[in-house]
């Protein structure tokens, strides 16, 4: 990685009439200043984005590093265009404390590919019998402000008051990974027809719906904020656009995998298909689409699970929930959002950078437009490359995505990081 300037020719930023820019000392500038030995970079057909910010990373460190560090998986982010990303609060031992987020936030500055937020836990443990040490996190190093149980519901209805009510002191929000859990014990699948001719056990949407229409109320109650992780059915959409024109103060993500892949990859019985929350039906990811359009779903996340081939490869009911999903996001909007019509480039933008980091409580550094005096947190990317996804070219040390081999559209040329690459000509820095 050079502390070289780079001269970008002919970039269309946002899908824009092509242009130049000077990414010097960590920092956007004017092509016209660029000094005699910068780097030139021919971005000719390419789109400048701003670097992506994903709100849902699981990176696995501490405790899982056989599935992923946060050096792999920020090697993968990176990849997928990414400048920074919040990791989950899921690893052994549980991202409870400031201790351990400082760890996490620390190993990410030192691998130095994109940034790292840690994501606190809610709950000591991730056990949903008392609250963490949320200020201690939010005070800490790290200076957390996004907090989550995720992987667990905070199904508890006064634990997830006192914690809205919590965060309010620093400006936080909580992540609700919402699954009632008495609805979805042993769940497999999604519920429906086809659960019960596959015989799997059925997971309902009543089960995500109910959680998000207890907190978009208890967030109005208390006057906070409410974030919902990977909604998946056309009943979250719904709820979420109701609690919005009452003037909650919620936001949504949905995760590609849902805008794309449907319930009938189960029939497969291939557990690389296996996902909290599961896939859904062709008429909850158009209704996911429509609200990732209009606002109703304000941002993308990836949710990028790594699984270690031990704990995917078996059998459906024995296998891990979760998939990859760094490496492929962007290309998964393009091919959902971008090339059906249904966003532009700015509207990739607002969805995968600014949305995210104003959420996350980083757009003072993230989430910035590519413009000159902005921090030099970038993305070339060619969408009208296509390629076969092949999950031994991943960068990350797990193997479970759902998208191998199939073909994408789009490919990350550059990746730039406080002007820094670390990806240029599609390879890792
Ligand atoms: N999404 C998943 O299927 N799995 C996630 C947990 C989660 O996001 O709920 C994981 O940590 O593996
Ligand atoms: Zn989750
Ligand atoms: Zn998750």
């Amino acid at each position: 990685m050079s502390e070289r300037s780079y001269l970008i020719k002919n970039v269309s930023v946002l899908g824009g009439t092509p242009t130049d820019l000077l990414l010097q000392d960590g920092v956007i500038a004017a092509a016209g200043d660029a000094p005699a030995d910068a780097e030139v970079v021919d971005a000719t057909g390419l789109v400048a984005l701003p670097g992506l910010v994903d709100l849902h990373t699981h990176l696995r460190e501490p405790g899982r590093e056989d599935a992923e560090t946060v050096e792999t998986g920020t090697r993968a982010a990176a990849l997928g265009g990414f400048t920074a990303v919040h990791a989950m609060a899921n690893t052994e031992p549980v991202a409870d404390t400031a201790g351990v987020v400082e760890q996490v936030f620390r190993l990410g500055r030192e691998a130095g590919y994109c940034d790292v937020f840690p994501v606190g836990a809610v709950t000591v443990g991730l056990r949903g019998e008392q609250l963490a040490e949320l200020g201690a996190m939010a005070d800490s190093a790290a200076r957390v402000r996004v907090f989550s149980d995720d992987g667990k519901c905070v199904s508890d209805a006064v634990l997830m008051r006192r914690a809205l009510e919590y965060v309010k002191a620093f400006d936080g929000v909580v992540a609700q990974h919402a699954q009632e859990p008495r609805l979805t014990e042993d769940a497999q699948m999604n519920e429906g027809d086809l659960s019960g001719r596959l015989g799997l056990a059925g997971w309902p949407a009543v089960a995500e719906e109910a959680i998000i229409a207890r907190d978009v109320l208890l967030a109005e109650h208390v006057g906070s904020r409410l974030h919902v992780c990977h909604v998946s059915t056309a009943g979250s959409v719904e709820l979420i656009r109701w609690a919005k024109s009452k003037g909650v103060d919620v936001t949504a993500e949905a995760c590609p995998h849902h805008l794309l892949l449907t319930d009938e990859l189960a029939a497969t019985y291939d557990p690389i298909y296996k996902v909290n929350p599961p896939l859904r039906t062709a008429a909850d990811a158009e209704a996911l689409r429509a609200g990732l359009a209009d606002g109703t779903i304000d941002i993308v996340a990836t949710d990028h699970a790594p699984h270690p081939h031990e704990d995917k490869d078996c059998e459906w009911a024995a296998a891990a929930f979760g998939m990859l999903g760094l490496e492929t996001a962007l290309s998964v909007v393009q091919q959902t959002m971008v090339d059906t019509g249904r966003l532009d480039w700015a509207g990739v933008a607002e969805r995968m950078s600014y949305a995210p980091a104003r959420i996350g409580r980083v757009s003072d550094r993230h989430g910035r437009p590519v413009a000159p005096g902005e921090p030099a947190n970038v993305v070339l990317y060619d969408p009208a490359a296509r390629r076969t996804i092949d999950p031994a070219a991943s960068a990350s040390l797990s193997r479970n995505t759902p998208y191998r081999g199939m073909e994408l559209p789009g490919r990350v040329v550059a990746t730039f990081l406080r002007g820094r690459a670390t990806v240029l000509d599609g390879k890792l820095q």
